[in-house]
C-alpha cells in the first residue's frame, strides 16, 4: 500500500497534525546491507534518510519546527546552516510562505545544498566564517525578534527527527537493534533519536534499547574528545575541518544532550578519517547500491574501524543512519571516480573494452 510518512506518529508530536506544512517526509528505505554485514560480520542496516523530499533527515524536524511556526504566526525563520538544514529550511519556508533567511559558511557549502537553498528562495548570506560563528550570529538575530530560528536548538526540529528512531524500532518488526551508529556534527540528530527510542522503550513497546554511537571527522571531534575523557564538558575545537562538510562543527549546541544519550545508551563516540570517509562512500555505493554524501558515510566508516578495534560483536544487529543523498555533493563524488572513458561510437572499439574488462 502506501509508504507511511512520520506523521503516522502525529499522537506522539507535540504540533496540530491538521495544521501541518509537510512534504510527505519520513517513512524512508531501512534496507538490509547483506554483503557488507557479512563482511563486518555483522547483521548490518541501513536508514536511508536521503530519501526524505529535500534529501535529508532534516526535513523530519523541519516539518514539525514549521508547523509550530505557523501556529506561532511568525512570519520570518532562520538558520545557520552547513547545508541541509537551509536546503529544508528554504523548501518548508516557502511550502508555508514565510520569509526565509539562511547564513551558509563562504565556501564550505555542496552544491546540491547551495543549490536548494537559493532556488527555493531563501534570503541566502554568504558568511565569512565558520558555521558555528554563523550560528552565533543568527542566534542574536532571534534573541533580538527578527526571526524565529529553526536551528536544532529549537526543540521542535529534534521532536520530529526522533520519528527516525520510532522508526527503527517499527521497521524491525517492534524491536531494539543492538546499536544505531550515526555522524555526529551539531549532535542533535543522535539526542533526537535517543529520545525518540527512550519514548518507545518507556512505552513497552520493546524490552531492550540500542547503544547510541555517535562518530565524528577527526578535524571535527569534540564529542569524541569529550567521550574519551569520560566527560560531559564539551571543549570546542577551534578550527573545524573535514573534508565532508555537513559536520565540519566545532561548537555541536546539542552536545550535553548527545553526552548524555550516549553515557546511557552504553554507546560510544569514535572518529574517522576523510580517507577512511571516502572509502566508506564508495564501499557503500558500489556494494549494495546505497548513494550517501560524506557525512553520511562516516557512519559506516566509524562502524567498520569500531569492528576492526574489536568493540562491535560479532553478530550484533546494527543500523547505520545514512543522513543525506549522493547528490548533495556531486562535486566529491566526481573527484572520486576515474574519467569517463572518451571513445567515438564506434561499437567495436568498445567491444574491445568490453571484452577486456
Ligand atoms: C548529511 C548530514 N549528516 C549528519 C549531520 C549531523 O547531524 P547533527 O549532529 O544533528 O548536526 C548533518 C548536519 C547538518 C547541519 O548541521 C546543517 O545542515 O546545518 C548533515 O547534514
Amino acid at each position: 500500500g502506501r509508504r507511511d510518512n512520520l506523521w503516522k506518529y502525529k499522537e506522539c508530536l507535540p504540533v496540530d497534525a491538521d495544521k501541518r506544512v509537510s512534504l510527505d517526509e519520513g517513512g524512508t528505505p531501512f534496507c538490509r546491507c547483506e554483503k557488507l554485514g557479512k563482511e563486518l560480520g555483522i547483521d548490518l542496516y541501513v536508514k536511508v534518510e536521503g530519501s526524505n523530499p529535500t534529501g535529508s533527515f532534516k526535513d523530519r524536524g523541519m516539518t514539525i519546527g514549521m508547523t509550530k511556526a505557523m501556529m506561532l504566526g511568525v512570519d520570518t525563520v532562520g538558520c545557520a546552516s552547513t547545508g541541509n538544514t537551509s536546503a529544508s529550511l528554504a523548501a518548508y519556508a516557502a511550502r508555508a510562505g514565510l520569509r526565509c533567511a539562511v547564513f551558509l559558511p563562504a565556501g564550505k557549502v555542496a552544491l546540491g545544498k547551495l543549490a536548494q537553498a537559493m532556488f527555493h528562495g531563501a534570503e541566502v548570506f554568504s558568511i565569512n566564517g565558520n558555521f558555528d560563528e554563523a550560528l552565533e550570529a543568527m542566534t542574536q538575530l532571534a534573541r533580538e525578534k527578527y526571526l524565529y530560528l529553526l536551528n536544532s536548538i529549537n526543540p521542535f526540529r529534534l521532536e520530529g527527527q526522533k520519528t527516525i528512531g520510532y522508526e527503527i524500532v517499527h521497521d524491525l518488526g517492534w524491536e531494539s537493534p543492538d546499536r544505531i551508529v550515526l555522524p555526529v556534527g551539531n549532535a542533535g540528530n543522535i539526542s533526537a533519536i535517543w529520545k525518540g527510542i527512550t519514548e518507545f522503550h518507556n512505552a513497552g513497546f520493546m524490552d531492550d534499547v540500542p547503544m547510541m554511537t555517535g562518530i565524528q571527522a577527526e578535524g571535527a571531534c569534540p564529542i569524541a574528545n569529550a567521550y574519551r575523557d569520560n566527560t560531559m564538558d564539551m571543549v570546542p575545537v577551534e578550527n573545524p575541518e573535514t573534508i565532508a562538510t555537513a559536520i565540519r562543527i566545532g561548537a555541536p549546541v546539542s552536545a550535553v544532550k548527545a553526552l548524555r544519550a550516549i553515557y546511557d545508551s552504553n554507546g560510544m563516540a569514535e572518529t574517522v578519517t576523510d580517507e577512511e570517509i571516502l572509502a566508506a562512500q564508495k564501499l557503500l555505493a558500489r556494494t549494495e547500491g546505497v548513494g550517501v554524501e560524506p557525512a553520511s558515510a562516516a557512519s559506516i566508516a566509524g562502524l567498520k574501524k569500531l569492528v576492526e578495534q574489536g568493540d562491535v560483536d560479532k553478530g550484533e544487529r546494527v543500523v547505520c543512519v545514512v543522513t543525506g543523498h549522493l547528490l548533495k555533493d556531486p562535486n566529491t563524488a566526481i573527484d572520486a571516480c576515474v574519467d569517463p572513458v572518451q571513445v567515438d561510437a564506434d561499437i567495436d572499439k568498445i567491444k574491445e573494452i568490453l571484452l577486456n574488462k
